[in-house]
């Protein structure tokens, strides 16, 4: 099928299923980068259309573990990762997937804003014209959609050809997001996207974060504790490696199980 026939396809079925399914699955999941191990038999269910935020110390794993739900720690030499990732039912990790088309339904926004040092209309067509988009009027309503989903539309609309660096930062932000959107995900995976940020900016991709979560799964990494709580409808607390605890996020911040997040969560250490 041409990207941009499966593109509106994949829009419209998404709109129609707004179901609480597990949309990844991960099972018996462990992760060594060379002899140490970073991650230990992580077993977690994230849901469909939901956010999910993963909470933790510096360095218990967590962007680890974000990026293995796209396969981007396979680049990473002496990573070896056994156990299973399944997205929309599907083992990742089968020798048979390919990747980009895995990435492509698995977005990602990282911690600083990284536009591409093109125009902000070119930014957002980049990655539809990889996957074969070449109609400029299909790139043009790409363009739209995605302004629009991200929040910027309003503020860019009259600069699309302008170059995306001369954005503030948390515009460039949420242009990057618009980029991940235009190849139309399922799925988005965001690595501390506004620890780089002032409050405005922040709130503003807080609000947006909700507003997409009705298309999007989203699976957001934060140090931000009063940002899980805001935005997530499950928080999962790692350390050292583990999932120590995941459950919905009023009750990890008001009522955990575990000794250990509740050490964290009252701030007796991280
Ligand atoms: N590319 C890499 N090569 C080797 N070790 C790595 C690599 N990336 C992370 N690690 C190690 O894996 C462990 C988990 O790191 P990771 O970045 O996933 O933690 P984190 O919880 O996201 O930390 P932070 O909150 O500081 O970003 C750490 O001990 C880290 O040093």
């Amino acid at each position: 099928m041409q990207f941009s026939s499966f593109y509106q396809e994949e829009s419209k079925n998404r709109k129609r299923s707004c179901s609480s399914m597990s949309i990844i699955d991960v099972r018996d999941l462990n992760l060594h980068y060379g002899a140490q191990h970073a991650l230990t038999n992580i077993q977690i269910e994230m849901q469909e259309n939901s956010i999910t935020a993963f909470i933790g110390p510096s360095g218990c794993g967590k962007s680890t573990f974000l990026r293995t739900l796209n396969r981007m720690n396979d680049m990473i030499p002496g990573v070896t990762i056994e156990g299973q990732v399944r997205i929309a039912g599907e083992d990742i990790y089968q020798s048979s997937v390919d990747v980009e088309i895995l990435r492509k339904n698995v977005g990602m926004v990282f911690q600083q804003p990284n536009p591409f040092p093109k125009s902000i209309y070119d930014n957002i067509t980049f990655g539809p014209r990889l996957h074969g988009v070449t109609q400029r009027s299909v790139l043009d309503e790409i363009v739209e959609k995605s302004l629009r989903a991200a929040a910027l539309w309003d503020e860019v609309k009259d600069s699309l050809k302008k170059p995306a660096h001369g954005l503030s930062g948390g515009q460039q932000q949420r242009l990057c997001i618009a980029r991940a959107l235009a190849v139309n995900p399922q799925i988005l995976l965001m690595d501390e996207p506004t620890s780089a940020l002032d409050p405005i900016s922040t709130a503003k991709i807080e609000d947006l974060l909700e507003e997409l979560k009705a298309t999007y799964t989203i699976v957001i990494v934060t140090h931000n504790m009063q940002q899980a709580a805001r935005i997530s409808d499950k928080t999962a607390f790692f350390l050292h490696g583990e999932l120590v605890e995941y459950d919905v996020t009023p009750t990890i911040f008001q009522n955990p199980c575990d000794k250990r997040t509740e050490d964290y969560i009252t701030g007796r250490f991280g």
